[in-house]
């Protein structure tokens, strides 16, 4: 009882500040990023420092803010023992999951049918069913807490039937490179025996086992040999997947009452545990930084990225952080914005939700904004962004 008065009056003390616009304070518990964080904050200020001002609430970079408020949270929980391993979302995500289970079974049985038939699949049929599954992860962004603030957003309609009316809704579609880049992978494979996929996740919950399908779907294809994943340390914007999520998912899977639903939790398991599913726990992914610094700030997490032979980046917050979360210009290409971040080719999978997008064709952005003026924070569109050697 005394920790939990104790974390709801930490977090009652950060929503007065960040209602009234205090100044932005310092970490003060230990935590492996305290350090980290606090010189980024420092940064924060320099940049004000011809002006009285300090970093605050309702001026400084909406990026660094948002995140600055979710690892505040975690303070105040990781201050409070012996809840300081509570996952103050963790009902959120479970409901999230249980709520879309109609449709998480429909993919999962999908996945099974596919793979009794992928033998007789030629090439073009194979792509199809390839960027079908690509779409799925897509669409299943949109099912993301942080967008809703906590609200309900959980996956009602079988996904898999209504692709066909989404599609008008991807403003970016460099799928065709995906296929290509895996493809002539498959082709060399006598000589490089490893094709190995990298997925910066994003929300537990429906768009997770989304990820897990695309992933199962890429090993039992042979368009590749492992698959990296790569959650957050620390819970994070509401929705976003950590080890425990990955895990409970994975185990509900296993255990649901419909067995070819049970047999992708018992393979997915099993990838796991042969090695051929590597999940990554990096304390940068819920730092401040936009992702041109990891090179510096997280080099050993850089040259893990290096190893891929393609990396996929989902959600909204990781394409803010691909790109600085600048105001860039709609048309500038999507590799001018990585601002030198190649560790190896790469694509973002994200529905809109932020007001940045580059890599548009001339004119495209002004006609949506005259067609659907919140076009870029609904969640409603949807890219695949390609950079990489093409
Ligand atoms: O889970 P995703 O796709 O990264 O979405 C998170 C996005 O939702 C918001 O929190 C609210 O719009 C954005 O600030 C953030 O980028
Ligand atoms: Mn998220």
């Amino acid at each position: 009882m005394e920790a939990e008065k104790k974390a709801i009056s930490l977090l009652s003390k950060l929503r007065n500040e960040s209602q009234t616009d205090k100044p932005i304070i310092p970490f003060v518990e230990k935590f492996a990023d305290t350090d980290i964080w606090n010189q980024y904050l420092e940064y924060q200020q320099s940049l004000l420092n011809d002006t009285d001002e300090k970093p605050r609430w309702f001026y400084s970079p909406w990026l660094f803010v948002e995140c600055y408020a979710y690892r505040r949270i975690h303070e105040a929980v990781i201050q409070s023992p012996p809840i300081d391993d509570f996952d103050v979302f963790k009902e959120a995500k479970e409901q999230n999951f249980f709520e879309s289970l109609e449709s998480i079974t429909a993919l999962c049985i999908h996945l099974q049918e596919l793979m009794t038939t992928i033998e007789d699949l030629e090439e073009n049929q194979l792509k199809n069913e390839f960027f079908k599954l690509l779409q799925i992860s897509l669409w299943g962004n949109k099912c993301d807490l942080s967008l809703s603030g906590g609200e309900t957003s959980s996956q009602k309609t079988n996904i898999i039937n209504t692709l066909e009316d989404l599609k008008p809704f991807i403003l970016v579609n460099d799928m065709e490179h995906l296929w290509s880049l895996l493809s002539n992978c498959k082709k060399t494979r006598e000589k490089v025996s490893v094709t190995r996929v990298d997925i910066v996740l994003d929300n537990s919950g429906f768009e997770l086992v989304t990820d897990l399908v695309l992933a199962d779907f890429l090993l039992f294809s042979n368009l590749a040999t492992e698959i990296h994943f790569y959650g957050k340390m620390i819970p994070w914007f509401v929705s976003d997947t950590t080890i425990h999520d990955f895990n409970w998912v994975i185990e509900q899977v296993k255990h649901c009452d419909h067995k070819w639903v049970s047999k992708c939790g018992v393979d997915w398991e099993n990838y796991v545990k042969m090695g051929k599913w590597v999940y990554h726990d990096h304390i940068f992914w819920t730092g401040p930084h936009e992702f041109c610094a990891m090179f510096h700030v997280a080099p050993d997490l850089y040259a893990e990225l290096q190893k891929a032979h393609l990396i996929l980046f989902k959600g909204d917050l990781n394409y803010r952080k691909l790109t600085g979360d600048r105001k860039w210009e709609f048309t500038v290409p999507f590799h001018r914005a990585l601002n030198g971040f190649h560790p190896a080719p790469l694509c973002s999978i994200r529905t809109l939700k932020a007001e940045i997008q580059v890599g548009l064709r001339p004119g495209q952005g002004e006609q949506l904004t005259a067609s659907e003026p919140n076009w870029l924070t609904t969640g409603k569109y949807g890219i695949f962004q390609f950079d990489g050697p093409l």
